[in-house]
């Protein structure tokens, strides 16, 4: 039987880096959300490990060994088999996770498939700072170099609009370019209990990525101010290292009209409204 597993955006909602290690990785503080939107992850049994990358934003994407699906497969089991599809639907180097998420999807695929527990979420960090908080796909504060998760009081129901300027950006070209390293942490983290609650909170916060990534390339600048002339738009933030930004929404109906109006103005873009996925605390009131 295979087995699939969905690999949701990771967006930073806010991002404030605190420090530097000695090794050169930096400290952050962020406040992760995950949205509707991803790539899949079928995982069937099979003699050998292999891997077809296939969908829409599949070209470019890793096919051999340095697939961080292929990583996450090896440093479950190094020896065992079993037959990957994953199928692309998140731009790649874009800021929102999509390796990570996929590596986090293809442990929690191949724990099933090969009857072994997870992973704890710290030692999946040697596959990516991300990893750790894509394995469990929910609301978090995240700490250390990504390594250190914890619980966030319940977030207000939102929708997201992700835009993508089409320019890959590099995360460790952002963080060299950073100037101060030694930022604030975020403040404490109170219930919110709506969109427009939630985007004010926001506002008192940053991702400290946004600046250098705006300078090395003006795109991100451009994909900000789109999305923040949108009618609806609560908030325009850019996520992880970019280029990939966010528009915060109340409504569905405003998320949606503002990726169409996006999409037709800029059709070289990459543009989704997705919902913010809630805590699976949320998920179980919102269906009983
Ligand atoms: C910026 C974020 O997207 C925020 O969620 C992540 O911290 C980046 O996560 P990621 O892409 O999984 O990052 P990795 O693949 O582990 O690291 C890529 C590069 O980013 C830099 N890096 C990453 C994470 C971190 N806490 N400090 C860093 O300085 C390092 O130069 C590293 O070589
Ligand atoms: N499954 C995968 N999907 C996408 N890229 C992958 C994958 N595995 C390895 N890569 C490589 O990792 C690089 C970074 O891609 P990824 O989508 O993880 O972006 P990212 O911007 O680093 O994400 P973030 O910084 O938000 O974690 C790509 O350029 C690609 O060569």
């Amino acid at each position: 039987m295979p087995t699939e597993e969905f690999a949701p955006a990771k967006v930073n909602l806010a991002l404030h880096v605190t420090g530097q290690r000695a090794d050169g990785y930096h400290l952050l503080d962020s406040l992760v959300v995950f949205a509707g939107v991803g790539d899949r992850l079928t995982a069937e049994p099979a003699e050998g490990l292999s891997l077809d990358v296939t969908g829409p934003r599949a070209e470019g994407v890793p096919t051999g060994p340095e697939n961080l699906v292929m990583r996450a497969a090896r440093l479950l089991d190094p020896g065992r088999g079993a037959r990957l599809v994953l199928d692309k639907h998140l731009p790649a180097a874009a800021g929102i996770g999509g390796g990570s998420s996929d590596a986090a999807a293809a442990l929690r695929a191949l724990a099933r498939l090969w009857g072994l527990p997870l992973p704890a979420a710290g030692a999946t960090a040697v596959l990516g700072a991300d990893v750790p908080v894509c394995l469990d796909p929910r609301p978090r504060r995240m700490a250390g170099i990504g390594d250190v998760l914890s619980e966030v009081p319940p977030l207000p129901p939102a929708w997201l609009v992700l835009v993508n300027p089409g320019v890959p950006v590099p995360t460790p070209a952002v963080f060299r370019a950073l100037a101060r390293k030694d930022g604030t942490p975020l403040p404490p983290l109170p219930v919110c209990t709506d969109a427009p609650s939630l985007a004010a909170l926001l506002r008192g916060m940053r991702n400290d990525l946004e600046p250098p990534a705006r300078g090395l390339q003006p795109r991100v600048t451009e994909a900000l101010a789109a999305l923040g002339a949108q009618p609806g738009c609560l908030l325009a933030r850019m996520s992880g290292s970019g280029a990939t930004c966010f528009g915060l929404f109340a409504r569905e109906a405003q998320a949606q009209g503002a990726a169409t109006a996006l999409a037709l103005s800029r059709p070289g873009w990459w543009v989704r409204a997705a919902r913010m996925l809630p805590g699976a605390d949320q998920a179980t009131r919102a269906t009983t």
